[in-house]
């Protein structure tokens, strides 16, 4: 962006449009990475060779990308031996959550752990946080199926050999209102259908459980369970982010 002749609002706004027509989605303003949602699956964006090959590179070197800004901050922390911060802001649906994601499983896979602990590598542990946070924190809104309903910091923790060594996930203000009532094309916190359409017939029994249409706090919204959306809740643990958790190939980096 700052190599255009003219910078103001209608130059950036092209700039950014005649990208996103070419699917690069990832644009550089200084320092800070402007990303447009692309709402459609660009897996090789993603995969484990783009992931190799940002490793190790300067910012600015290869196309505008989240894993040049994660690599970064790596080489910085590296260089200078301080904290280093990502902050990812936008408005709802902008892809926040999903970014973060990416930028998480980045860090884990490209900066790797020394610690080995009996339930599974802390990277592994990082990433599988994401569907349990999702399931009591997100829920469908008219602007995202998948809106995070609460704020979120996140730390990775590196040693001195600057790999990682723990992780810390602090979440803020969730919206808890939420819980007893919404909008009528919103939805209540995943974990409610979650766990309605998920049980088997047995545990429903036991637990004295129906479904979701019997319950005040499931049944507000006219759009509660579609039985396509259900699949995908019960199948995954998360909804609509399909272009992140499909992608298999980018777990196998580690
Ligand atoms: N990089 C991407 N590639 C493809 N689709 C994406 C990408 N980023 C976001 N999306 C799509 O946009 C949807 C909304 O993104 P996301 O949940 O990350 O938004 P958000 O900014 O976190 O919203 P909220 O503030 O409501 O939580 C995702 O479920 C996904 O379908």
């Amino acid at each position: 962006m700052t190599n255009l002749n003219f910078l103001h609002e209608p130059a950036l706004l092209q700039t950014l449009q005649v990208r996103f027509q070419q699917d690069l989605i990832y644009t550089y303003s200084g320092i800070v990475l402007v990303s447009v949602n692309p709402f459609k699956s660009l897996p090789y964006l993603y995969d484990a060779s783009t992931l190799e090959l940002y490793r190790g590179q300067q910012l600015g070197q290869l196309d505008p990308h989240l894993f040049a800004v994660a690599e970064e901050s790596y080489q910085c922390l590296c260089r200078t031996l301080q904290s280093q911060s990502i902050i990812i802001s936008g408005e709802s649906g902008a892809g926040k959550t999903v970014s973060a994601k990416f930028v998480m499983r980045y860090l884990a896979i490209s900066c790797g752990t020394d610690v080995k602990q009996s339930s599974g590598n802390v990277e592994d542990q990082i990433l599988a946080s994401n569907p349990i946070l999702e399931a009591f924190g997100n829920s469908k809104t008219t602007r995202n199926d998948n809106s995070s309903r609460f704020g979120k910091f996140m730390q990775l923790q590196l040693s001195e050999k600057k790999v990682i060594s723990g992780a810390v996930i602090r979440t803020y203000l969730l919206e808890k209102s939420r819980i007893v009532t919404h909008a009528s094309q919103e939805r209540n916190y995943h974990i409610f259908y979650q766990l309605l359409e998920g049980l088997d017939s047995n545990k429903k029994e036991a637990w004295k459980l129906t479904n979701c249409g019997d319950y005040r706090y499931t049944n507000q919204g006219i759009t509660f369970f579609p039985s396509k959306i259900m699949t995908l809740y019960t199948n995954k643990g998360v909804a609509h982010v399909p272009d992140v958790d499909d992608n298999k190939d980018f777990l196998s980096v580690a």
